[in-house]
């Protein structure tokens, strides 16, 4: 499709730029890569759950870009991606290209560390080379910006894309281009008040556009928007998701902005939600209708003394029966790293939770091979709450009581508020663990405010099976909600 303005000058020297990268790579060995990528976070899904009382803010990690030169310079995308977490965004949208945007793919690799929101990589996209590389560093949705390719390209990289667990987001700026992205099979289809040859910001467009879609589309409104005001407008026009760039990069307190944009009702319950692990499943039906109900990570025991205790085998027949982005846990106590790292390789595990006395040295070891690392710390043994400092490489903490009978697992209530007086730094992801359940979850949240409750007792009919209609409850008394 032939293009003019800015749109022409970033293709061709977009174009340019991927021959080189192309030239120099094995393409079967960067689609494997991308295909055994397991970044948790599903785009689609996340935004589906968007309402008009509850919209969904895709917000935007931008250092510069064409029309105002730098934003944000300095900007540091795991502190941001960070702030984007805890203000309520429902996505991160990162910006890698580097001419125009300063951005890069480790923008990217740094928000993958930072959040468990799904991530879209936003650049100039039209080849296979570019959606490989997207999966690979972290990414769980593409833009694709309709005028760049024609549309049986179009049709290919949205198929494309979806063959390695990502959700294009097609983006247009004319009736017509809608129709394109439509036909071409997309979902998610972005309408960009900024026109990408002029450079020119219209607000309109989206509202003005929003009307063609069918309830099967879902349309997100990108470019301009920066007060409730311009959210309120959209809603108006049946728009419940918005992607937000320089007002949320320039904003003061990024946590407060994101507040304003949802609503003050709604800035509450999001920043509070916290994510829901379930822990010591030993069967893969059971934890499928985990799933299905609402947690979003699941836990398997890697400890022999526990009657949870999983084999490889029985382990991989559950992380395999479970949908991509569920967050898979594996917890471990005093292993060594080969131990480990079997049980991470074999069973295709997101996450590691140690839950014994390990060094900061292996959280370290662990850490650097990409995989998230959860630290336990005890309000009653060691390694207590004044060593979240060594343990700097965690992913994030998880807090439990210490005392009984096994390490973690024993249904045991302790004063949680300890834990929100934890001396943490802004990377610290705080996981509430230790005798939770329906009855208790909701005031444990409320008093200290994690970014991730862990249940295993309070919704178990016996050791290692749920009862589904209490780990129902208790996912409805964290999310307000549990889908049936
Ligand atoms: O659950 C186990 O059997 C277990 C054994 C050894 C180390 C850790 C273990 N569980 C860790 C968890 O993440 C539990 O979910 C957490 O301790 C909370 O348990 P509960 O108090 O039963 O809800």
């Amino acid at each position: 499709m032939a293009v003019t303005g800015f749109l022409k000058q970033v293709k061709d020297l977009k174009q340019q730029e991927v021959a080189h990268l192309t030239a120099k790579v094995d393409m079967g060995s960067l689609r494997a890569l991308a295909e055994s990528a397991t970044p948790a976070g599903n785009f689609l899904t996340a935004l589906g759950q968007s309402t008009p009382a509850k919209v969904g803010i895709i917000a935007e990690i931008k250092k510069a870009s064409p029309s105002k030169g730098p934003i944000r310079p300095d900007l540091d995308p795991f502190e941001h991606a960070r702030r984007y977490t805890r203000g309520g965004a429902r996505a991160i949208s990162v910006l890698t290209e580097s001419n125009f945007f300063k951005g890069s793919l480790a923008d990217l690799e740094a928000v993958r560390r930072a959040t468990h929101l799904p991530i879209l990589r936003k650049d100039f996209i039209f080849s296979e080379f570019q959606i490989y590389e997207a999966r690979v560093a972290g990414a769980n949705a593409v833009l694709l910006i309709t005028p760049l390719m024609d549309p049986g390209e179009l049709a290919a990289y949205i198929a494309l894309a979806r063959e390695i667990g990502m959700e294009p987001l097609v983006e247009i700026n004319s009736e017509r281009q809608f129709e394109t992205a439509a036909k071409a099979g997309a979902t998610l289809i972005g309408i960009n008040n900024r026109n990408l040859e002029t450079l020119e910001t219209d607000l309109k467009v989206a509202q003005r556009l929003a009307p063609f879609f069918s309830q099967d589309l879902i349309p997100v409104a990108a470019s301009g928007i920066s007060a409730r005001s311009d959210i309120e407008a959209g809603i108006g026009s049946g728009i419940v998701n918005f992607l937000v760039g320089e007002s949320i990069v320039r904003a003061q307190d990024t946590e407060a902005f994101i507040g304003e944009l949802l609503g003050e009702t709604d800035r509450d319950t999001a920043a509070q939600t916290p994510l829901v692990k379930i822990c010591g499943l030993t069967d893969p039906d059971e934890a499928v209708q985990c799933q299905g109900l609402g947690a979003d990570a699941i836990g398997l025991v890697f400890y022999e003394k526990s009657p949870r205790h999983l084999s490889i085998e029985q382990a991989q027949k559950i992380t395999r029966a479970l949908p991509r982005e569920t967050i898979t846990v594996g917890v471990f106590v005093n292993a060594d790293h080969g131990y480990i790292m079997e049980r991470v390789t074999a069973c295709n595990l997101r996450a590691v939770q140690l839950h014994g006395q390990e060094s900061p040295e292996l959280v370290k070891a662990l850490a650097r091979s990409g995989i998230w690392v959860i630290k336990t710390l005890f309000a009653q043994q060691q390694p207590g709450f004044d060593m979240a400092r060594a343990y700097e490489d965690a992913w994030g903490f998880l807090v439990e009581d210490g005392r009984g009978t096994l390490p973690g697992g024993n249904a045991r209530p302790w004063e949680w508020n300890r834990a929100a007086r934890m001396e943490t730094t802004a990377r610290t992801r705080l996981i509430l663990a230790g005798g939770l359940d329906p009855d208790n979850v909701q005031q444990a949240v409320n008093d200290v405010g994690p970014d991730m409750v862990d249940v295993s007792s309070g919704v178990e009919r016996a050791y290692g099976k749920k009862d589904l209609k209490l780990v129902k409850k208790f996912i409805q008394a964290v999310k307000g909600t549990a889908k049936v």
